[in-house]
């Protein structure tokens, strides 16, 4: 459905990663996750189409529903215009939205529980509202492969759980492909089948998620000590172990 063969991305005389393999098919999710600056939106927007690639191959389809990690300021649209433009592709470069167009922006408004949010100009929302908008703009695509990059960063509890409820969801149907990157390794082991950790330019771990994200191998990600555990039923918490202060825990 989606994939990269042998892939790499350079900013300037410097890679940022090489060699990297991934392939997400339908009803599967992949959660990505690397430090700060390692490469992971690098990746998304390769991925995305939006970076080329320097080495290997990428294979998508037409369309993809894209939730990006920084959402600036913009012109000051209704947040169900900035939702409508998600249909873009099917209303065609001259056409104006029809109504089954609003109505569908306004399902997946209310998919995120968003729908308050309808007629406030998107430019005066907070950071997450923005992101709540972001991803019902994604959803309202009907695109089968999910790209987030990091869709959770400015969510309150409430929100990350809905937002993981949604993506649970959509994996279930069995059609959609889900990837998203994220510095919440609890969300990860929450939903995604696999992950992909970017341990450095040439060095990607990637597997079943519950297997790969071993408190060796997320010790050896962030450089600090990881205590991951069992909090209640099936849901797991990852914590940073500190040594003695903050300042001195990384290795
Ligand atoms: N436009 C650019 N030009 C040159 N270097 C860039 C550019 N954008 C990003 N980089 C560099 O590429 C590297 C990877 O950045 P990227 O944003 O992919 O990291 P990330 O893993 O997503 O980080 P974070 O967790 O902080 O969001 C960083 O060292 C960054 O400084």
């Amino acid at each position: 459905m989606i994939g990269l063969n042998g892939a790499g991305v350079r900013r300037g005389e410097r890679w940022i990663f090489r060699h990297l393999d991934l392939q997400l098919g339908p009803g599967r999710c992949l959660a990505v996750l690397g430090p700060n600056g390692r490469g992971k939106t690098t990746l998304i927007r390769a991925l995305a189409g939006l970076l080329p690639l320097a080495e290997g191959e990428r294979s998508a389809p037409q369309e993809i529903g894209y939730v990006a990690q920084s959402i600036g300021d913009s012109v000051p649209y209704r947040c169900l215009d900035v939702v409508v433009m998600g249909r873009a592709r099917r209303i065609g470069l001259f056409g104006s939205p029809s109504r089954a167009d609003y109505r569908a922006a306004e399902d997946a408004l209310a998919q995120v529980d968003g729908l308050r949010f309808a007629d406030r100009f998107f430019n005066r929302l907070s950071g997450g509202e923005r992101q709540i908008v972001m991803l019902a703009r994604a959803l309202v695509t009907g695109a089968e492969v999910l790209i987030l990059d990091e869709p959770a960063s400015a969510l309150d509890l409430a929100n990350q759980a809905l937002l993981l409820s949604v993506l649970h969801q959509l994996r279930a149907d069995g059609r959609h492909a889900i990837l998203f990157s994220t510095h919440l390794p609890q969300h990860a082991l929450c939903i995604a089948d696999e992950a992909l950790l970017m341990l450095g330019v040439e060095e990607h771990l990637q597997g079943a998620a519950d297997t790969v994200m071993t408190e060796a191998n997320l010790a050896r990600l962030y450089g600090i000590p990881i205590h991951r555990a069992r909090v209640a039923g099936t849901v797991e918490a990852v914590v940073p172990v500190f040594l003695d202060g903050v300042g001195t825990a990384r290795s």
